[in-house]
Formats: C-alpha cells, sequence, structure tokens
C-alpha cells in the first residue's frame, strides 16, 4: 500500500481481514519481525489459503489425484517466489519446491486460432516463421516496424485509457490488440481488453510512451538500466531489505535469485496448497498468532479519540478492538458486508467489481492425449473469434506435472538413479466465464459448464467423446475471484488509500490482489512483506 503506515506501539494488537496467502504472509512477516505483537486473523471460510486450493480427491477408480481449482505455477523471475522459497526452508519444506527449464515443453504456449488449431506463442524463430503464416499474427510486422514514428495522440500525461486502445494507437491497427494481446488478457485477468486499464496493467509501456514517445525506444533505454535493479550482492532491493530484516544467509537468498531467473515456472509437488497449508500449521503453534475460521468480518469502525479500530463480525457482533488492521480482501467485496459504510465515500466504494472464473477439471488415468505437438503449458483464446462456450483457456496440468524438476533432489542417491516411468495420465483444467458472463451474471450449472468443457476439448484437443464421458469432472465456479482493473483503476486505488490514510491515520493497512503491484501470487507476498517492514519501520504519531 502507498504511504506511510503507522509504527506499532509494544504488545500492539493486529487484526487481519482474511486468511488467503496475503493474510498468512502478512501475519508471518509481522509476528516474526515483532514476537512482542499479537496477530488475530479473521477467515469467513473453515479452511485458509483462499483461492490456492489444491483438492486432494479420488478419480473413477478410487485413485487419490491432486486437482489445482485456482493458481499452480509462479513467476521465477519475481521476489516474492523467492521469498515464498525462502519461508518454505524455514519450514523444512523446500523439497516440495519444483520448477520447469526455459527449453521445457511445458513452457510452450498455444494461442487458438480462428479454424480452431493451437499455435505456438514464438520462442524460436521457426517457430516465429510458423505464426508470421497465421491470420493471428496480421498487424504484428508492421505494427512493429512504424512504432516508433507513431504519436502520442491525444492523450494527456496521466491519463488512463483501455488496453486496447492503447495498444491499437501504439501498434497502428487493432488486430495485435484482439488477436494476441486479448488472450494474454484472458489468462490473467479473466477480461476484456477493452475495458480493463492500460495504465494498471501494462504502466510501464505506458510510462515508455510518456517519457520516450514510443514503448520500443523506451525498452531500449530500460534494458540497459534495469541491470541497476540488482545490487552488489546479487540481491533485488526488496529483497536486501528482508536479509537486513530477518539478518538472512545473503549467498543462499543470490543463488535463489539467480537460479530463479533462469526459470520461467515454479510450482510446489503436492500443490500451492503445500504452501498456505504449512504456514498455516507453523502459525497455529506461535503463542502470538490467533487464526480465527468462521468468522466474517463485517465492518470496521475508527475510536476518534484513541484510534483504535473495532471488528464487527456477523450480526454486528464485536470480535476485537486493535492498535492496527490490516485489510487483504477484495475490494469488490467491501460492499456486500459494509465493510466500511459511513467510513469511505459511497461513490468510492461503488466502483470496484470482479471477474467470476469457472473452473473444470478434468482427468484421464490411462494415457496422455495430448498430441506430442499439443504438448505445452495450455492455450489461451483470443477475443476476436465468436465464442458461444465462453472458454478463457485451458491449462494442460498433466504436461507441467511430468516436466517439472525438483529443485531440492532429495538426496544425491536419488541423482543417481533412474526415475521410475510414470504412468501416463492427463490432466486439464479449462477455465471459462470471466467477462463473457456479464456485468448481473448468473452462475451456469455444473452440467452446462462441463458440456462447454467437453465441447472445446474435442473440438479443439480432437480428445473423443468415449474419452470425455468417462473421464473424471470437477466443477467450481471462482466467484468474484480476480479484481476488475477498470480504466482509471490506478487513480481509484490512489483515492482510497488517501483516504484510509486520513480516515484511519496509518492504522489501518490494504493488501491483496487490488493493492499489490499485480494479481499474481509473488505480488501479493512481495507486499505483505513491505507493509509488514514499513509498519515495523513506521512512523511516530
Ligand atoms: C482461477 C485463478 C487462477 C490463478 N492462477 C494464478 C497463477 O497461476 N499464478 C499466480 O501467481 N496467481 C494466480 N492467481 C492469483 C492468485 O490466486 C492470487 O494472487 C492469490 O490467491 C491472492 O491471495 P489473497 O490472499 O490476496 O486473496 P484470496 O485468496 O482471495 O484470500 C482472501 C481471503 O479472505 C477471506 N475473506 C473474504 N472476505 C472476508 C471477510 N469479510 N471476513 C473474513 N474473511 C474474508 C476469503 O475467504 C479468503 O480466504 C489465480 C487466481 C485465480 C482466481
Ligand atoms: C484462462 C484463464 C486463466 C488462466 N490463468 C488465470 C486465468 C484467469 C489467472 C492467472 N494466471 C496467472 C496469474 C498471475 C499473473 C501474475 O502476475 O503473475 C493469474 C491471476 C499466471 C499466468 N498465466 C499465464 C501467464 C502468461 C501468466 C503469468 C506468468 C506465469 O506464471 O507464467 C498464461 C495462461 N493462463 C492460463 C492459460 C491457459 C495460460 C496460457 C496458455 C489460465
Amino acid at each position: 500500500m502507498q504511504g506511510p503506515l503507522k509504527c506499532l506501539p509494544s504488545n500492539a494488537r493486529i487484526g487481519v481481514v482474511g486468511g488467503g496467502i496475503s493474510g498468512l504472509t502478512f501475519t508471518y512477516f509481522l509476528a516474526k519481525l515483532r514476537p512482542d505483537v499479537h496477530v488475530t486473523v479473521f477467515e469467513s471460510k473453515p479452511r485458509t489459503g483462499g483461492w490456492i486450493h489444491s483438492l486432494d480427491t479420488k478419480d473413477g477408480e478410487g485413485n487419490p489425484i491432486m486437482l489445482e481449482q485456482g493458481p499452480r505455477t509462479l513467476r521465477g523471475v519475481s521476489d516474492g517466489t523467492v521469498l515464498m522459497a525462502d519461508i518454505l526452508k524455514d519450514l523444512k519444506k523446500h523439497t516440495s519446491l519444483q520448477y520447469v527449464r526455459k527449453s521445457s515443453r511445458a513452457n510452450k504456449k498455444f494461442l487458438l486460432d480462428t479454424n480452431n488449431q493451437l499455435v505456438q506463442v514464438p520462442n524460436s524463430l521457426i517457430t516465429l516463421l510458423k505464426f508470421c503464416s497465421n491470420s493471428l499474427s496480421n498487424g504484428v510486422v508492421s505494427g512493429y516496424l512504424g512504432e516508433r514514428f507513431r504519436g502520442k495522440g491525444s492523450r494527456s500525461q496521466d491519463e488512463d485509457e483501455s488496453l486496447h486502445s492503447f495498444i491499437s494507437r501504439r501498434m497502428g491497427n487493432e488486430k495485435v490488440s484482439t488477436n494476441l494481446l486479448s488472450a494474454v488478457c484472458h489468462g490473467i485477468y479473466a477480461d476484456d481488453i477493452k475495458r480493463l486499464s492500460a495504465r494498471k496493467v501494462m504502466g510501464k509501456l505506458v510510462d515508455f510512451e510518456d517519457q520516450y514517445g514510443s514503448i520500443l525506444r523506451g525498452s531500449k533505454r530500460d534494458k540497459s538500466q534495469n541491470k541497476k535493479e540488482i545490487t552488489p550482492s546479487g540481491l533485488t532491493p526488496v529483497i536486501s531489505l528482508y536479509e537486513n530484516a530477518f539478518s538472512k544467509d545473503r549467498y543462499k537468498l543470490a543463488r535463489l535469485i539467480k537460479d530463479f531467473a533462469k526459470y520461467p515456472m515454479i510450482g510446489l509437488a503436492g500443490g500451492l496448497e503445500t504452501f498456505t497449508r504449512s504456514l498455516t500449521q507453523e502459525l497455529a503453534k506461535w503463542p502470538n498468532v490467533n487464526l480465527e475460521l468462521q468468522t466474517q468480518v463485517q465492518n470496521v469502525s475508527k475510536d476518534p479519540l484513541s484510534s483504535h479500530i473495532t471488528v464487527n463480525a456477523t450480526d454486528n457482533v464485536a470480535v476485537g478492538v486493535f492498535d492496527h488492521l490490516r485489510i487483504t480482501t477484495n475490494p469488490s467485496t467491501w460492499r456486500e458486508t459494509g465493510l466500511f459504510s459511513g467510513q469511505l465515500p459511497q461513490e468510492l466504494l461503488e466502483r470496484p467489481h470482479s471477474n467470476t472464473v469457472l473452473l473444470v477439471n478434468y482427468y484421464w488415468p490411462h494415457a496422455d492425449l495430448l498430441r506430442k505437438e499439443q504438448q505445452g503449458f495450455g492455450y489461451l483464446v483470443p477475443q476476436n473469434r465468436t465464442n458461444p462456450e465462453q472458454l478463457l483457456g485451458v491449462i494442460f496440468d498433466s504436461v507441467i506435472e511430468k516436466n517439472y524438476k525438483p529443485y531440492y533432489p532429495m538426496d544425491t542417491k536419488a541423482l543417481f538413479t533412474r526415475p521410475l516411468r510414470r504412468p501416463e495420465y492427463t490432466k486439464l483444467t479449462i477455465m471459462l466465464g470471466g467477462h463473457y458472463l456479464g456485468e448481473r451474471h448468473t452462475t451456469p450449472t455444473a452440467n452446462t459448464a462441463i458440456s462447454a468443457a467437453k465441447y472445446s476439448l474435442r473440438n479443439h484437443l480432437g480428445i473423443s467423446q468415449d474419452h470425455l464421458d468417462n473421464g473424471t469432472w470437477k466443477f467450481v465456479a471462482a466467484q468474484n475471484c480476480l479484481p476488475q482493473f477498470f480504466v482509471g483503476y490506478p487513480q481509484w486505488k490512489q483515492q482510497v488509500e488517501e483516504d484510509v490514510l486520513n480516515k484511519f491515520a496509518g492504522h489501518l493497512s490494504l493488501g491483496g490482489m487490488g493493492f499489490a503491484k499485480g494479481p499474481g501470487v509473488p505480488d501479493v507476498v512481495t507486499d505483505s512483506f513491505l507493509d509488514a517492514y514499513k509498519m515495523v519501520q513506521g512512523f511516530q504519531e
């Protein structure tokens, strides 16, 4: 969160709303930095982890399988992933860390073209030539060649616009946006490129245009500047703070940064929930942490004299009074419970909305149903096609899982023994819905979503009806799971942060997907660390 946070008095009481990875890591960092403070985490559900959910279930034959019903991979290059790896080391769960090599087939990403064919996103000269012969590449070459010479148009320095409008201006055509980038927007935001904020999701490119008049000119200059981001000790600025805050071994952290920068994807054996489960178990042992499950926070209010914050749960029952309150929940949910009603202007509370993703898992235990040329991370669907099934994309979990390498091989003996041939299987996650569900969406039934998933797998991957009908299926509607980063979001966020700072005088902070740099797991973890650190440094009243 931008802006200063109040320094904590000794033995301070801290409340945390939300027991997802943001709330858990914030609690971990703060309670470790300040063992004198007492932290209470409020989680509305009977389990922690939030959208991180690695479901342990059984296939049609009763054999155990794990299906990810939320995130599954982490960006290797980011600070948050390094923080998570180091926490896992402290929790003695580091052997769960695994990675995918850049050259791995699991790092091949595909787009669906208008003929229902998978086209690989280029990562070599050959794939680039192949891609250029597909209509998905229309407008790319002319857009690229002319980009430096295109003016800025009438956009003023601080103005926001949709990502579609920004990219179309820079490329001199709309095709690059609707063919290519719209698919990437599906695969991260489940959103429509025409309503996403350019400043929020590609702020750096907008800054390049502001500063250098062109994205290409800006990225060329930035490449040389970027090198400064690693300090002489081999740490990034954030990891350097972490090293100091927790007296960590600098060389081990530098090693993680260097290694992870080489890996496009990091995962965990047993699924990403290995992290939140282990962290929850650890926090449950700490005398200065209290986890209150099945407690939904309804609203918060500040005592005008003492600055203490009272937290009310269901039926307006006060569940605690705190020196500092951390809120990690999605801002679009604040309206429902009236979290800030009477505290923040109504027009600010009305703005945020979210996207719902329909997640369908498919499992076939007996064979790899993906052909050789289909092996990859998965495919995304661009917006430039009719899409009655409302498909956003499909992840090929079995390909990712089969290509993971352990980051810490268990022991030296394991290095020399040939791994057992794993039985072939197919595991896919089909993601539907998102912006296609519309503003006042009604969630389709499990049958409707699974039928749309079957239709997609049959028509795009050629999987037979028989294999589809006899596989294991799971469905979950991840309601309002991703904040909608509307045009003007950065200004909205800044206004909310300013109002919160004024109203709560640095005693309340905001985290989670809506307030971190981006919506990914590593982003929210980095944000948790930075704010916990800020509160320990803090300012005095
Ligand atoms: C389908 C999907 C796929 C994704 N894939 C990836 C990926 O591959 N890689 C990646 O890096 N990121 C991915 N993400 C993003 C990732 O899931 C988020 O970054 C992360 O889960 C955010 O964690 P959080 O703790 O901020 O929020 P959440 O997980 O939303 O946790 C918030 C918690 O607060 C609780 N809560 C809500 N309201 C209240 C209340 N009033 N009182 C008490 N508790 C409350 C909720 O029950 C929840 O447990 C994906 C997200 C989705 C939805
Ligand atoms: C098709 C729908 C979705 C897929 N993943 C998500 C949706 C909505 C959600 C999601 N995926 C990622 C993030 C975090 C982003 C970040 O800032 O780290 C979120 C919120 C990770 C991600 N997924 C894809 C990319 C390129 C990234 C970022 C980097 C990485 O982790 O590799 C691409 C992608 N997502 C999906 C598919 C099918 C796909 C590509 C084929 C599914």
